[in-house]
Formats: structure tokens, sequence, C-alpha cells
């Protein structure tokens, strides 16, 4: 194996490493409908005032259906497969708490390629608050780490988070449109730097840098 980060042509399928591999267009619209439906629903848990009857009622349908869903599981390293417009393959991890399609914990944040990397927008709801009407900072460096490490990924250059730095600029607000962006900026050896930013009316609220390591050993 090489140690250097030389972009792969083509990533390695997770198939080869054991790991279920789900393509997008086979996923359940009503799935994802569904998968909306309980990130909505999580909101109006967080925040709601209704009575204790209404709550006990709630609760009791809340779970049997988590009994009924729960009775076939997915792997739960699976993945998703999509195809991108050039043939192009691309992979993600299917329940990724930030970016995973059918996690109804993550926003979702859905990241495309840019000229100079990756970037997306994302609206978090009240159940990411942390400070009051604030985003989580936690989550914020949650988005940062993920765009961070999609554009290695974008880069041909996949790896895990080894180091993670991230500077609260401006307080992020809840339930507003905002816009998340990153790219590499070196290489040096298995080591690939990057940058995002998180930006809420063009203003920067949260930034950071990372040293992603690659683990797939090259050719
Ligand atoms: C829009 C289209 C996009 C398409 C894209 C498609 C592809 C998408 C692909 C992917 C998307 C992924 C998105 C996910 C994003 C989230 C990522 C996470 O949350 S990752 C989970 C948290 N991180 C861990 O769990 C790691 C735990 N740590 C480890 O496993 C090891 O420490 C590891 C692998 C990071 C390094 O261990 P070693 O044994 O392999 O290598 P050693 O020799 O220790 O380090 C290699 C080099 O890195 C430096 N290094 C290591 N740790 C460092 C640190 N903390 N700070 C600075 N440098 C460090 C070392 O000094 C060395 O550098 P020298 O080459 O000698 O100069």
């Amino acid at each position: 194996m090489t140690v250097e980060a030389q972009p792969v042509a083509e990533l390695p399928d997770p198939a080869d490493f054991g790991l279920a591999v789900v393509p997008e267009d086979e996923l359940p619209s009503e799935l994802l409908t569904l998968v909306g439906r309980v990130h909505e629903l999580a909101d109006a848990v967080a925040h709601t005032e209704a009575d204790p009857a209404e709550l006990a009622e709630a609760s009791a349908a809340v779970a049997a259906l988590t009994e009924r869903l729960g009775a076939r599981r997915r792997d739960i390293g699976a993945m998703v497969r999509r195809q991108r417009p050039g043939g192009r393959t691309e992979y993600g991890t299917l329940a990724n708490i930030v970016s995973g399609p059918v996690n109804p914990a993550a926003p979702p944040l859905v990241l495309e390629r840019t000229d100079e990397g990756v970037r997306g927008e994302v609206v978090l709801n009240g159940t990411y608050q942390g400070p009051p009407g604030l985003v989580h900072g936690g989550w914020l460096a949650a988005l940062l780490d993920e765009a961070l490490g999609t554009a290695a990924g974008a880069a041909g250059m996949p790896g895990l988070t080894a180091n993670l730095d991230v500077d609260y600029r401006r307080p992020t607000p809840l339930n507003a449109p905002l816009t998340v962006a990153a790219r590499v900026t070196g290489t040096e050896r298995r080591k690939v730097f990057v940058s995002a930013e998180i930006r809420h009316n063009g203003e920067v609220t949260a930034e950071g840098t990372a040293i992603m390591v690659r683990i797939a050993p090259i050719g």
C-alpha cells in the first residue's frame, strides 16, 4: 500500500467490504415519506403542549408503530448507491445521522458537487436546538464534519476524520436556510486537508478545518 493521498479513479464498492448496498431508486417512496413525517413528528413532540390524555394516546400509537416497523430491520452498515450524471457512481451511509435519506433524525444535509468541492442547503428545525432559538454547536460540527468528509470523498480520497477544528463566528438560527460548503485544500501522504463553512444570509456562522486520513489502500 502506498501512503500518498492521490485520488483514485473509482471509489471502492462497499459490497466488496461486506456491506449491504441499496440502490437509491429502490428505496420505496413510502419510506422516504415516512422518514419526513417522523422527522416532523420529533419536532412536534419536542414542542407539544397537548394534554395528558392526548399524549398517552399518541404514545401508544407510536409504540405500536415502533413494534411493527422494528420487526424487519436492515443491516446497520447499509450503504446507498447513487448513479450520477456521466455514469459516475457514489455511495453514502444509508442511515447517516447528517445526510442519510432514511434517517428521520437527519436534517438531512444533501450535498452536491461544485467546481471547487461540495455544497448543500439545509434547514434545522427545533429538534437541533442548543441555546434558546439557536442551533446546537455540536450539530454545527456534525454538519461541517459531514461536508468535510464528503469533499474528500468527492475528490476521490474518502477517509476518516482524524482531527476537526471548529470556530463559531455568529449564532446560527433554527428554522432558517443555511448553506454548507467544503473543499480539499491540500494533501500529504494519507492526510487530506479540508475546509468548510456554514452560512446564513451569506454570513459565515461557523467554519472548520479537518484532517481526513485515507483508509482505503491505493492500488
Ligand atoms: C456531493 C457528492 C459527493 C460524493 C462523495 C462520495 C464519497 C463520499 C465518501 C465519504 C463521505 C463520508 C462522510 C462522512 C463524514 C463524517 C466522517 C466521520 O465522522 S469519521 C468518524 C470519526 N473518526 C474516526 O472514527 C477516526 C478514528 N481514528 C482512526 O481510526 C485513526 O486514528 C485514523 C484512521 C484516523 C488514523 O490512524 P492510522 O493508524 O490509519 O494512521 P496514523 O499513522 O495514525 O495517521 C496517518 C497520518 O495522519 C496523522 N494524524 C493522525 N491522527 C491525527 C490527528 N488527530 N491530528 C493530526 N494528524 C493526525 C498522523 O500523524 C499521520 O501523519 P503523517 O503521514 O505521519 O504525517
